[in-house]
């Protein structure tokens, strides 16, 4: 049977000139939604309820758990920062939502993939924090905002030995695209860092105890149709999410 996959969704509350202007819209990019269903599994697009119990009812639905990129940024005051650079924030009714999501994922070693925004939402659930600029924090910073197509690739990242990560690509280095400013700076304890870039820049953090608790900084929705590496990572989703109900 298809492993039903549960996809968050982007939010605009209201207050947001792109994405609906005033009125309050759900917007998600469909390539997330067609790399689930091409490679076998079944997509669920989750609304960002704000119910404690409901979060949970939805969770109970679900064979894994996709967490999707956004433009906007978390809340630094979630990792225990002031904001110091101008940047928009994430809704807090989909910040509030995720965070709550990854860890009732957890407590059910529920499989989960994070992508971008996705994965830097699970290093601040799990107690790490971010670098809410790049340029502005991490001298000689390669270009993590490709100004070509995200089809193309723009870095290399080196994946470590004996990761699931690495498991699942079978290669120790990978090109990827990228598409963000901010990035994981300290990795939440109980995680680790699985890819670097050639800047330092963290790509990809897991947890070693739990059977899939990924999250990657690049965009393989946009890459899987042409490169073997990007699907397996769907596929290795789609796989541990078929075995839940096992
Ligand atoms: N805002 C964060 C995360 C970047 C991210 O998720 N980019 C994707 C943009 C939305 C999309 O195209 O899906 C950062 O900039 O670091």
């Amino acid at each position: 049977m298809k492993p039903v996959i549960g996809v968050t969704p982007d939010f605009n509350a209201g207050d947001r000139k792109e994405w609906g202007g005033r009125e309050p819209t759900y917007f998600l990019r469909a390539r997330y939604v067609r790399a689930i269903e091409e490679l076998g599994g079944i997509p669920l697009i989750l609304p960002l309820v704000a119910d404690a119990a409901g979060r949970r009812r939805l969770l109970e639905r679900v064979d894994g758990l996709l967490l999707t990129g956004s433009g906007p940024d978390l809340p630094p005051r979630l990792y225990g920062e002031r904001q110091r650079y101008k940047f928009p924030l994430v809704s807090e009714r989909r910040a509030n939502f995720e965070l709550d999501l990854v860890h009732l994922a957890q407590t059910r070693d529920l499989p989960v993939l994070g992508i971008c925004g996705g994965m830097q939402t699970i290093n601040v659930a799990c107690g790490g924090s971010l670098f809410q600029d790049l340029t502005a924090q991490m001298p000689h910073v390669l270009q993590h905002r490709q100004t070509t197509k995200a089809i193309h690739l723009a870095h290399s990242v080196d994946i470590t030995a004996g990761s699931l990560l690495r498991k699942i690509v079978t290669k120790a280095t990978l090109r990827v695209n990228s598409s963000h400013h901010q990035s994981v700076k300290t990795v939440a304890p109980s995680l680790i860092a699985s890819a670097i870039a050639p800047d330092g820049v963290i790509e990809a953090i897991e947890s070693p105890r739990h059977r899939f608790f990924l999250g990657i900084q690049w965009h393989p929705e946009f890459l899987f149709e042409r490169h073997i590496a990007h699907r397996r990572l769907f596929q290795a989703l789609l796989r541990a999410a078929g075995r839940t109900r096992a």
